[in-house]
């Protein structure tokens, strides 16, 4: 297969929230994805990796179980010997005292995300997010496999993940994220998780995605936009087949059930 675009990831005019709101929507319009290298200060970042770091050791990050693009134990594939499914997630809701250089990162996420709708030409009005994920590869050959975020209109319209991996090297470390196009099975896109690089894309089926073996530990904070629409549509259904509604609970049992598109 071969890349759909040699993608140069450009950078915004200036990183106001407003003009880096107005790049993300010109960006996804354009490609269904946008890059955005350079938002955060090193010195902010490095506080945050500290914090995931010592939540990592203090046991907060559990084993992701069956969530998202994995299916139960009766896999039909069989894993190579260096690939396992550990990813481990810790789910934050951005005003725990135990992580304040985290909930910074949340908060800019939710600025960028308000400063969003003026940009949306009205086929979205996003009006919350799910709680931000904290997610680690252990770097053993663990990997995330191929599947779409919100395959099935449970109000997730943008994924926002922000990578913490100083000076990654894809071609030992791996970890590549490859998000296919959805019209050309073998074209794709692959973005490698570097330190302060922010990746925004639709969340629904026109970005299949896989997170390639990691061979080193591979950090990433993740928030996924709502759609106020799309939120309550589903909220209403899935009260009618009487799952629990509590909001970001919701999210965390949809990750659970969502099988791969
Ligand atoms: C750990 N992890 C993920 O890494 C991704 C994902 O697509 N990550 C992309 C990336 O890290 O580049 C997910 O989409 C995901 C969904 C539910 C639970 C855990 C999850
Ligand atoms: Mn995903």
């Amino acid at each position: 297969a071969r890349p759909f675009r040699d993608v140069i990831f450009k950078k915004p005019r200036s990183y106001d929230v407003d003009s880096l709101a107005e790049f993300v929507i010109r960006y996804l319009n354009k490609n269904n994805f946008c890059v955005v290298d350079g938002v955060f200060s090193n010195k902010h970042l490095q506080k945050v990796l500290n914090e995931i770091k010592s939540l990592n050791s203090n046991g907060y990050l559990k084993v992701g179980r069956l969530s998202g693009g994995r299916t139960s134990g009766q896999d039909a594939f069989k894993l190579t010997k260096t690939e396992v499914r550990n990813d481990t997630i810790y789910w934050a809701e951005g005003t725990e005292s135990r992580h304040p250089n985290v909930n910074k990162v949340v908060q800019k996420m939710d600025s960028v995300l308000s400063a969003l709708n003026s940009h949306l030409q009205g086929e979205y009005y996003i009006n919350g997010r799910t709680k931000a994920m904290v997610a680690c590869y252990p770097g053993n050959g663990s990997y995330y496999r191929r599947h779409v975020d919100n395959p099935n209109g449970d109000g997730r319209v943008i994924t926002c993940i922000l990578y913490l991996n100083k000076d990654w090297n894809a071609k030992e470390d791996g970890g590549i994220l490859r998000i296919f196009s959805a019209q050309d099975e073998s074209c794709y896109v692959d973005v490698s998780p570097e330190y302060n690089r922010m990746l925004f894309f639709w969340s629904d089926r026109r970005n299949p995605h896989e997170v390639q073996p990691a061979f080193r530990t591979r950090y990433a904070i993740t928030v996924w936009f709502f759609d106020k629409t799309e939120r309550e549509r589903a909220k209403e259904e899935s009260a009618l087949e009487g799952i629990s509604t509590m909001k970001n609970e919701l999210v965390v049992l949809d990750l659970e059930r969502i099988e791969n598109e």
